[in-house]
């Protein structure tokens, strides 16, 4: 590859040190600015051919510089790089012209793969025009790798305005994400309207979805718009999409070729300017093998597909949706601040949620009222959510044990059983205590110790650990 600029704008030396020499090994020519006024200057006289940014940095900000860069120099593509992975973040960048959005601490593999596409892109395409995002909705929560993952996705599509299918099990939050699809779009201005399939009787669904005239049918004394003539210039998301009849498939095929469409019994053609998001939690591809669902109406909503993942495939953010919601329940319910233990809040994290994250605010709104104290316990949960959780599987740690053992005996370490069970115990200790508050005789009963062996115990590891 002949050498192709690319500078790299962040304040955390060692971020520029490590990106530096992964792009300089795959054939890039780096160069380093602390800040962004400093590789504006630069830009006077010089012009990379892509650019990282990082985005908190004192003075100017990286989304700032791309804002800049955006005015000055628009062909130029810039990456953005931040710890911030929550979707306003993604989509402010992605909105402000951004090539791609690497999330912080980030994979150098695929630094250098961004660098490779934004070097190879033809560079014609102008940034999307700046646009305040609306606000006051439901934030997504979670910090998991999955649903970093998703914002990011989120961010990318949603400017485009391209057909998205959000698919995952019930109470996932597909309508959550279907609303910040609309709000970071650049149609956040217009309507989103919600129209759930599965909920709305077949028969009626055609009026609701496209209007009805007087009289178009029994029962239809005024005239009535539907769905589409609401969502007009906006998002229209159609939820549980997978339930929709053949019939209506079919229709709605036709207007989203169309574009325009008749109410029931009307003969005024109605332009239909209308984003469809549909969602689903059964397996469409299946429908269409089975004949339940068109094929070419599939093709026409998927032209991007978002997953989320089943809230026991990421427990990693049970904790802090527990406690948002518990917080912001007691709130409403004015019943005072609450908190739950963390024995409490590792029971929940056991758990498998069929409902998902619906299920898991519906707890906390009960919590909120019923459970008497300030702090919420074990024995506060219902007992159901008790008796379903897992017993949990050792494999993991001792997959990770075996790990650390092939690498402590390839290198020779000495005393490697008495650092392995320091290492157990403390472990073991801090986890019961942890648990309990740092109340020993509890602790102690849930290990199955006596409490003089745990503070035994407790003294020789404390004596063990590392400093
Ligand atoms: N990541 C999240 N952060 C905060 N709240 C969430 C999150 N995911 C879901 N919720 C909340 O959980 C509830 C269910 O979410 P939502 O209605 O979006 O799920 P859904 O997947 O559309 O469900 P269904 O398939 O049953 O229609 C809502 O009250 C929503 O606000």
């Amino acid at each position: 590859m002949s050498e192709t600029a690319a500078w790299i704008v962040d304040d955390d030396r060692s971020v520029r040190v490590v990106l530096g020499a992964a792009l300089r090994e795959a054939g890039f020519r780096p160069r380093e600015f602390a800040d962004a006024e400093a590789a504006l200057a630069a830009l006077e006289t010089d012009e990379p051919d892509v650019l990282f940014t990082d985005v908190r940095m004192p003075g100017a900000s990286g989304l700032k510089l791309l804002e800049r860069i955006g005015l000055r120099e628009p062909r130029i593509p810039v990456v953005v790089m931040s710890a911030f992975t929550d979707v306003a973040s993604t989509a402010s960048a992605y909105r402000l012209g951004a090539f791609d959005y690497l999330p912080k601490p980030f994979d150098l593999d695929q630094a250098v793969a961004a660098a490779r596409r934004a070097a190879s892109t033809p560079r014609s395409t102008p940034p999307a025009p700046p646009l305040a995002a609306a606000s006051g909705e439901p934030e997504l929560i979670g910090g998991s790798a999955a649903m970093r993952e998703l914002y990011r996705a989120i961010g990318r599509v949603a400017a485009s305005g391209l057909g998205v299918l959000i698919t995952g099990e019930t109470g996932t939050g597909k309508e959550l994400v279907a609303r910040a699809l609309h709000r970071e779009s650049a149609r956040a201005r217009q309507p989103f309207v919600a129209l759930n399939t599965a909920a709305i009787p077949a028969e009626l669904l055609e009026s609701e979805l496209f209007g009805h005239e007087i009289g178009a049918f029994t029962g239809a004394a005024r005239r009535h718009a539907g769905r589409f003539e609401q969502a007009e210039g906006g998002t229209l998301f159609l939820d549980e999409i997978g339930d929709m009849p053949l019939a209506l498939q079919t229709r709605l095929l036709r207007v989203l070729a169309a574009g325009e469409f008749y109410r029931v019994g009307g003969r005024e053609l109605i332009r239909a300017d209308v984003r469809i998001v549909a969602a689903t939690h059964q397996d469409l591809d299946a429908k269409v093998a089975r004949g339940e669902f068109r094929a070419d109406l599939l093709h026409r909503l998927d032209v991007v597909r978002l997953h989320l993942p089943a809230l026991r495939e990421r427990r990693d953010d049970i904790p802090a949706l527990a406690e948002h919601f518990l917080g912001r329940a007691a709130a409403v319910a004015g019943s005072g601040a609450k908190r739950f233990s963390p024995a409490a809040l590792g029971a929940l994290r056991a758990y498998d949620w069929p409902g998902n994250v619906r299920q898991l605010e519906n707890l906390c709104r009960r919590l909120a009222v019923l459970a008497p104290g300030r702090e919420i316990g074990v024995g506060d949960l219902p007992p159901s959510l008790l008796a379903d959780a897992p017993e949990p599987e050792p494999s993991g740690w001792s997959a990770a044990l075996r790990a650390w053992a092939d690498r402590a005996l390839a290198a020779g370490t000495a005393n490697l059983h008495a650092q392995a069970l320091t290492e157990f115990e403390r472990v073991l200790l801090d986890a019961a205590l942890a648990a309990h508050r740092g109340h020993r005789q509890h602790a102690a009963k849930a290990l199955g110790l006596g409490r003089n062996t745990l503070t035994r115990k407790l003294g020789s590891s404390r004596r063990k650990r590392p400093s």
